[in-house]
């Protein structure tokens, strides 16, 4: 009978156009944040329907609403695909969820190479999307494929949910998942979502839970348009240097949020707990050097992986409005908006973290007695996941790993956020595991964003066994 084996090494014969595959994808530029690259979106969210459909997956684009641009003006949202693949009742059914929209990316920014040509070099393919999310996405493709040219049997049915906003917050995700509760969804066993990365460079693992998102925007505005530094400068209020206070009040030098309140939303860490992170396989130099960074906040290792996955944390991002390019304009910017988001974990809801934030922000503003107009605008929120890593739904996937790399998977969290990882535990009722393929220095979201290509091919494998796998539960 055909088994792992003949799938593992087809797999091998087939890495040129599996790599091709991804090349295809990468070509794409379905950056979701930029409105004018939102056909391209939708060309990505067509063509990886007709790569579904080849497999003989049934497939539908579910409308989606509207995105209310800044400018007042309002656009649609990309649809979202959904598949489907068999439909034996005698069988259980697999919810796979993806992405095929892509942070954005500009050979400007200081990729080594084009951001949107696939390029190989030392093994490594390197891309926007490469390893987030479009390089797994083609994994399921790649090893349905592989097992349907061996004439396998699927022991499993596969429903796809597949979006184009997973970059920008999943705008209007949640609600059409929640119409189909009780029809798309209502047979689906289990979720399993590759979307995420290892721990290490060199062992696989699985992860059980992830940070959700509070994102914020905080206006400062001076006056109706941008004025010469040397007219008008020293007669009005500079509105950069008051958006620069206020972000500078947010965390102290080591990175702890100086926010009243939201240390008390975070569980306390049990001792169990602690003995867990204390076993993880991390190496604080290595991290280190892979991200280029020489001295951390911390130099503890449990700390330094609970920092990343099990409390909050506050990044700024950004300033729009300001001058930013290269040169020396002299400008007094006439609104700024400055952009920075709180990772948040479980107990902290996202309007209770609205308030706080919203709360100590109006109160630093009042401190500035700056005459210059302020506001806060909550974007987006998510809540953090955690699953029960003991289900023999992750018993799968450790399997799928042994057979594959033949060594015992890490059980890990991740302190990004996907936010439909929630939504689809709670509108399902099942059991939600993510799968990653990439390795920790795949850089995602970053310049010369990668995926390995054996992490590629490998873990085109063990989807592919997992598929295997979940046959047996
Ligand atoms: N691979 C998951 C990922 O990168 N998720 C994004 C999701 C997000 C939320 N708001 C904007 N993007 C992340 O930044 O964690
Ligand atoms: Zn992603
Ligand atoms: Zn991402």
């Amino acid at each position: 009978m055909t088994g792992y084996d003949e799938c593992a090494s087809l797999i091998e014969k087939k890495k040129i156009p599996f790599i091709e595959r991804l090349r295809h994808a990468v070509e794409i530029k379905s950056v979701s944040n930029d409105p004018a690259a939102r056909k391209e979106v939708c060309r990505m969210i067509d063509w990886t329907q007709k790569e579904l459909e080849k497999l003989g997956t049934k497939c539908e684009q579910i409308k989606n609403g509207k995105q209310k641009l800044q400018n007042g003006e309002e656009i649609d949202l990309p649809p979202v695909l959904f598949g489907t693949l068999g439909n034996d009742k005698s069988k259980k059914t697999l919810l796979v969820y993806g992405h095929l929209d892509v942070q954005p990316a500009d050979k400007s920014d200081g990729w080594n190479t084009d951001p949107f040509k696939l390029i190989e070099i030392d093994g490594k393919l390197y891309g926007r999307g490469s390893t987030d999310d479009k390089g797994p996405v083609m994994a399921w493709i790649n090893a349905i494929e592989v097992m349907q040219e061996l004439k396998m049997d699927i022991p499993i049915n596969i429903k796809f949910v597949l979006e184009g906003m997973e970059e920008s917050g999943s705008e209007g995700l949640d609600e059409i998942l929640m119409k189909h509760k009780d029809s798309f969804l209502s047979d689906v066993d289990f979720t399993c979502i590759s979307d995420n990365y290892w721990l290490g460079k060199t062992k696989p693992c699985i992860t059980y839970g992830l940070r959700g998102i509070c994102y914020y925007c905080v206006e400062v505005k001076v006056c109706k348009q941008d004025l010469h530094s040397g007219v008008f400068g020293g007669t009005v209020h500079d509105g950069m240097s008051d958006l620069c206070w206020i972000l500078s009040q947010l965390t102290e030098v080591d990175g702890t949020i100086k926010i009243n309140g939201l240390k008390e939303m975070v569980a306390p860490v049990t001792d169990e707990e602690r003995a867990l992170y204390e076993k993880i396989d991390f190496d604080i130099n290595e991290y280190k050097n892979d991200i280029k960074v020489e001295k951390l906040t911390t130099e503890d290792k449990v700390k330094v992986l609970m920092n990343r996955w099990r409390f909050p944390s506050l990044s700024v991002h950004g300033v729009e409005g300001a001058f930013s390019g290269p040169g020396a304009k002299t400008v007094i910017p006439c609104k700024v908006k400055g952009k920075f988001s709180i990772r948040i974990v479980e107990g902290m809801e996202p309007e209770a973290v609205d308030k706080c934030v919203t709360d100590h922000l109006n109160n630093l503003w009042s401190q500035r007695k700056s005459p210059n107009h302020f506001s806060v605008h909550p974007l987006q929120g998510s809540l953090a996941w955690v699953a029960d890593y003991n289900h023999p739904h992750y018993q799968a996937g450790a399997a799928a790993i042994r057979k594959v790399y033949g060594v015992e998977p890490d059980y890990t969290r991740e302190g990004c956020s996907i936010p439909v990882t929630l939504t689809f535990q709670e509108l399902t009722q099942k059991n939600v595991m993510l799968l990653p393929i990439g390795a920790c220095d795949d850089m995602a979201h970053s310049q010369n964003e990668k995926i390995n290509v054996s992490n590629y091919i490998e873990g085109t494998k063990v989807l592919a066994a997992y598929l295997m796998e979940l046959g047996k539960l």
